[in-house]
């Protein structure tokens, strides 16, 4: 993957606490908000951040046109989130204490040759009485979600899949890419969910499964170009025959095509499909 982001050049970041959040069509246009055209690599350096937490519009819809892939990280406290969000962005520590607060990065990645921009949101926060809008807002904003839990906490693991079933019922009958992640996993010796658990979790929940240390940097490009690789799967399929599908190779088309003829024909060979595949982010 190759960032907009110079070595070097991370910090300072410009705080952008006044900027809004990502509003329906017919608010201002994007440029007004000073940001560049999505598709285009950002001409400031670094990730920026965006908002603060909590402070984002209630207009935000996941049918905005104005920031074409919003991923919101979901997950108990303490997993790691904030620190996933701050390795995507490429923010060190002592950057974390100064920008504290925070809560929407965008960066713009070259992955395969082309570049998309993502617009990482840390903004899920335990229930609060009163409140499930902000968590219902969550579900609802996001094109991509990244499901995290730590794997050094069981309690976090089950929730996490609670947080699927959640996810389910806000977005029934969409194709959205949702990315279950073990983060901690530089944590060896205080492990409590295996990774055989986490993709079983991952097939059962049909989503995809990586383990992360944001600590350590570990995965958390994989993670990332993976999103990235999902939506444009989910892309290309809903397009007729782009150039881009063209492309594919025969014996891609084949392979898929034989994926699909197995699965049809038993569903327990469908899950055995799918735990192989289920850690590969750049396949269906
Ligand atoms: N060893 C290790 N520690 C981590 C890792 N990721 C996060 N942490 C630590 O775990 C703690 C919680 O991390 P956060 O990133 O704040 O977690 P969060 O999910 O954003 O938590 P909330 O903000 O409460 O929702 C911090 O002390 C992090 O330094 C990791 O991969 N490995």
């Amino acid at each position: 993957m190759t960032l907009n982001t110079q070595p070097g050049t991370k910090s300072p970041l410009r705080r952008r606490a006044s900027t809004p959040l990502p509003r329906v069509p017919g608010a201002a246009p994007r440029a007004e908000l000073g940001h560049p055209q999505l598709g285009q690599t950002s001409s400031e350096p670094g990730a920026r951040a965006l908002a603060p937490r909590g402070s984002w519009s209630s207009e935000s819809s996941a049918s905005s046109s104005c920031w074409e892939h919003r991923v919101v990280l979901l997950g108990d406290p303490g997993v790691g989130k904030t620190s996933l969000a701050n390795a995507f962005a490429g923010i060190q520590e002592r950057d974390v204490l100064e920008q504290h607060g925070e809560a929407a990065y965008e960066r713009t990645l070259l992955v395969d040759g082309e570049e998309t921009t993502l617009l990482v949101m840390d903004t899920w926060e335990p229930e609060r009485k009163g409140e499930s809008w902000r968590r219902n807002q969550c579900l609802q904003m996001g094109n991509a979600y990244v499901i995290v839990y730590s794997i050094t906490d069981r309690s976090s693991f089950e929730s996490a899949s609670e947080l699927r079933i959640h996810l389910r019922r806000a977005r029934q009958a969409e194709d959205i890419p949702i990315i279950l992640v073990g983060n901690k996993s530089d944590l060896v010796r205080c492990r409590e969910v295996s990774i055989e658990e986490g993709r079983a979790c991952a097939v059962v929940f049909d989503c995809k499964f990586i383990e992360t240390s944001a600590a350590l940097q570990h995965n958390v490009d994989e993670l990332f170009e993976g999103v990235v690789r999902q939506l444009r799967l989910r892309r290309e399929g809903k397009e007729p025959a782009s150039s881009h599908r063209r492309k594919e190779s025969l014996s891609r088309k084949a392979r898929r095509f034989l994926d699909r003829l197995v699965a049809r024909n038993s569903s327990k060979v469908t899950l055995k499909a799918r735990s192989k595949s289920c850690h590969d982010l750049s396949v269906l």
